[in-house]
């Protein structure tokens, strides 16, 4: 059985008191999970350095991530961080393509492919996240949505695109709906990007992995985990909540 990869997207939330309440437990709980369990936080960017600073003695399966990165390595971008200064600050994993991101900041799948290949130059891990909305599901177009998603990739990036990333699949109707979908649903969509991944590789397909988000709570964790193409999980709300989050990964860890 592969590792599980626990991460919690904080979106626009956290402060330094929150980051004590919820990071200083967690780092010490993480002792229990070494070297069984990758976890990994990604805060609002900015408390990066207060969270190093107050965890100190940070777990070796903790790290941070970040929610975004510019297309830039460095310029006049106002605003913008580039993946050489999250590598610069001890960030290894970032998130690309957040339905977030494609809503509200109008990011396409060609701009969402150049994040994925500048975090590539700078060997730094995309997690690239795909999925269709309601409508999208309900006329069936699920397969087609999540194929056109990575197809941009492969176009860009060329046939080793995926060898050290994590895709995860994230349903729009189910973010923050308190519905997750069935867990066989959730599976035979992530078994689908895997061989289809895999068919478009050139080569043995190394270090990817497919995370699913949307709902996961201590109540669907464990059902979800046990399917066979679902690796990990990126949670946005019970991430907020550090004992449903321990939760999570103590049963992801079963
Ligand atoms: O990045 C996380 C996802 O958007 C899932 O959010 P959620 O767990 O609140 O549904």
């Amino acid at each position: 059985m592969i590792k599980p990869i626990i991460m919690g997207n904080w979106k626009l939330n956290g402060s330094k008191k929150f980051i004590r309440n919820i990071l200083l437990p967690l780092n010490q709980f993480l002792i229990k999970y070494y070297n069984i369990c990758t976890v990994i936080i990604a805060p609002p960017i900015l408390y990066s350095n207060f969270i190093t600073q107050t965890l100190k003695n940070i777990q070796n399966n903790f790290f941070l991530g970040a929610q975004n990165v510019d297309i830039h390595f460095s310029g006049p971008f106002t605003g913008e961080i580039s993946p050489i200064m999250l590598k610069d600050i001890g960030i290894s994993y970032v998130i690309v393509g957040h339905s977030e991101r494609r809503l509200y900041h109008q990011e396409t799948n060609e701009i969402i492919a150049k994040k994925f290949k500048i975090l590539k130059e700078e060997n730094l891990v995309p997690i690239l996240c795909i999925g269709e909305t309601k409508e999208e599901k309900i006329f069936n177009k699920t397969k087609e949505i999540c194929k056109k998603q990575i197809d941009v990739i492969f176009n860009l990036c060329g046939e080793s695109a995926f060898n050290n990333t994590i895709i995860a699949y994230e349903p729009i109707w189910a973010i923050g709906s308190h519905n997750s979908g069935s867990p066989k649903e959730v599976q035979s969509i992530c078994h689908f990007i895997r061989n289809y991944i895999k068919s478009k590789s050139n080569q043995i397909l190394k270090n990817f992995f497919i995370q699913y988000g949307g709902s996961v709570t201590k109540n669907n964790a464990k059902t979800l985990i046990y399917q066979k193409d679902i690796d990990g999980f990126l949670i946005g709300g019970a991430s907020l909540q550090v004992e449903e989050f321990m939760k999570i990964i103590e049963i992801s860890n079963m």
